[in-house]
């Protein structure tokens, strides 16, 4: 048997152990089934309940998996692994000679990687995309807000759903054991459908391998972690996979950008395409976007041309999945957004902030650009932003450019700086900012209370505060420390004090 062949046995053989039919699955089928060979005779043949590759998570009878890393090599916590319980540990034969003598349980295989980790997990839970509906959701921006739109309108019409991304997990996609683990439990409460951020990262990975996708979706490809890829066209040809060798049924295309054209054009699968001229009588408000689309009319509660694009995508794969434009409509006027993608933050105060994830050079466009045309004459946009550290150094210029090009203040501060030196950081902005040849009057704070305090204050009634990078984050990484840390509940509490001041 080939490799493919041995996947579809397990599949068969294995069919929804895990889910629905037998108990638990045993340690020598679980390999025979991802095509690791019959290792059963080097450890106890155990019954596996689970498949961790964080040595801190195992639970008894947990198979752990320790993969190289970039900072360690998770063989080093395979003994870690086994004193916690679990039934085996399978390494590559790298650390052989330190552990494979003494270890009960340990298993060592000649090539280890997330490759093999995904057919191990497939092996023990099965094909479970033939028990939900996936919606794959792939692109620089956009993701988060489609998946939501498309799961709230789902749930609205009575086909309950869940969603799987940025806004509820440490990465955007899972690594894949924790991916299928959510996935079965999403089918298990009853969920007909998942909507999922599929980063080019974790395409690339292979964290979604062996999972088939009802519709994805692509939204647009712009400069970011380049630091990962490399170069842009490694990144787009990371996305790409989402779309090939029967990964996806349908697609969904964003014809706006170049790499959308690109991938509509390469036709690997059938799907639909759209475009932000499909709509029309489009008028853009500071709460809330109307169109008629297909002849149907559209209100969305949102700000900004860019989640008129998100529209259009969610509304074609809801289209794609068998509603009708008319109910779709109706569902997504009561959608409240997603929490740190342009929410205003102010209420009533008469100096609106808004607070937004834009974090790479294209959101950055899309944000200013939408809340420079929603300004009152005279109004200014002031803009307060930083980058991460240990993230792609490259974007830091080009975000400084996009602020000088659109904001008439800014306010340079720390994101996330991680392990990097803010002031390096903040150099590079600086770099782009002066690149933008608009004499834009600018100031690094790098404390990001003291910074967003400084701009508040700054602020008159018919100006616009733009707080970007950081989003829904309620914490900030600063060298290996991570401090609780809420842009809008830092603004909220300066425009209180402002409010107090000017009443006293
Ligand atoms: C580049 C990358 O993908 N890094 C991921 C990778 O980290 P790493 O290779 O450095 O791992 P490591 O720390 O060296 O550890 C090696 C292994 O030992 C294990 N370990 C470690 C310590 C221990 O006590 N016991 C133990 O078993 C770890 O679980 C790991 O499997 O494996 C870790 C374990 O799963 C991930 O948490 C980590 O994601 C980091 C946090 C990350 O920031 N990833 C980003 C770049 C990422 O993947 N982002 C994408 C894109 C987001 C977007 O589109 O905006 C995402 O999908 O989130
Ligand atoms: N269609 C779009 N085109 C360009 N920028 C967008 C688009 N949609 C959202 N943005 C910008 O990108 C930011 C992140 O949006 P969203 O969370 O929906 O994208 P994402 O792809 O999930 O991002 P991440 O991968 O960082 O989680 C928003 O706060 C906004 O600034
Ligand atoms: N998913 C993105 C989020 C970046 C958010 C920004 N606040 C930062 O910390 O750089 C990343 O990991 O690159």
């Amino acid at each position: 048997m080939d490799h493919c062949e041995l996947l579809d046995w397990a599949s068969r053989e294995l069919k929804n152990a895990f889910l629905f039919e037998e108990d638990l699955i045993r340690l020598s089928r679980l390999l025979m089934a991802a095509g690791i060979g019959d290792f059963a005779h080097h450890c106890p043949d155990r019954e596996v309940t689970g498949i961790t590759i964080d040595s801190r998570k195992v639970t008894p009878g947990n198979l752990f998996v320790g993969l190289p890393g970039r900072s360690y090599d998770g063989a080093t916590f395979a003994r870690d692994a086994l004193s916690r319980g679990a039934c085996s540990a399978i390494i590559s034969d790298y650390h052989k000679d330190d552990l494979e003598a003494e270890l009960e349980g340990l298993l060592v295989i000649e090539r280890l990687d997330r490759k093999v980790l995904a057919d191990l997990v497939y092996a023990f839970y099965g094909d479970i995309s033939e028990k939900i509906r996936l919606i794959g959701v792939t692109g620089t921006n956009g993701k988060t807000t489609i998946t939501h739109m498309v799961a709230h309108v789902l749930n609205v019409l009575g086909s309950p759903s869940r969603v799987i991304g940025t806004l509820n997990g440490e990465l955007t996609t899972p690594e894949s054991p924790e991916l299928f683990s959510r996935i079965a439990s999403a089918i298990s409460d009853g969920a007909s459908n998942l909507a999922m951020e599929a980063s080019s990262i974790a395409i690339d990975q292979g964290r979604i391998n062996n999972l088939t996708f009802f519709v994805s979706v692509f939204t647009n490809l712009t400069p970011d972690h380049l630091d990962y890829h490399g170069d842009i066209e490694s990144y787009f040809l990371a996305k790409t996979k989402l779309f090939q060798g029967g990964r996806s049924r349908f697609c969904v295309i964003n014809r706006d950008t170049p790499y959308g054209l690109r991938l509509l054009l390469s036709g690997n699968i059938s799907g639909t395409s759209y475009s932000i001229s499909d709509a029309t009588d489009l008028s853009l408000k500071m709460s809330e976007i109307t169109f008629t689309y297909c002849g149907r009319g559209f209100m969305v509660p949102l700000t900004g041309e860019h989640n008129l694009s998100n529209s259009l995508g969610a509304i074609e794969v809801l289209r794609l999945m068998g509603f009708g434009l008319g109910e779709i409509s109706s569902a997504l006027s009561t959608f409240s957004g997603v929490p740190g993608r342009l929410e205003l933050v102010s209420g009533d105060d008469p100096t609106r902030v808004f607070v937004d994830y834009a974090h790479s050079p294209d959101a950055l466009e899309h944000v200013l650009s939408s809340l420079k045309n929603l300004l009152e004459d005279e109004g200014r946009l002031i803009l307060v932003f930083g980058a991460g550290g240990n993230r792609d150094s490259i974007k830091r210029s080009l975000m400084g450019e996009v602020a000088g090009r659109y904001a008439d203040m800014v306010v340079v501060t720390n994101d996330n700086p991680r392990n990097e030196d803010p002031k390096a950081i903040a150099m590079a902005i600086l770099a782009g900012l002066s690149d933008s040849k608009r004499d834009v009057p600018s100031v690094v704070i790098y404390d990001r209370r003291s910074a967003i305090e400084h701009a508040i204050m700054a602020a008159g009634d018919k100006d616009v505060v733009l707080i970007a990078g950081k989003g829904h984050e309620r914490y900030q990484l600063i060298g290996p420390n991570r401090f609780e840390f809420i842009d809008g509940d830092v603004a909220r509490l300066v425009l209180n004090l402002k409010r107090q001041e000017l009443i006293t």
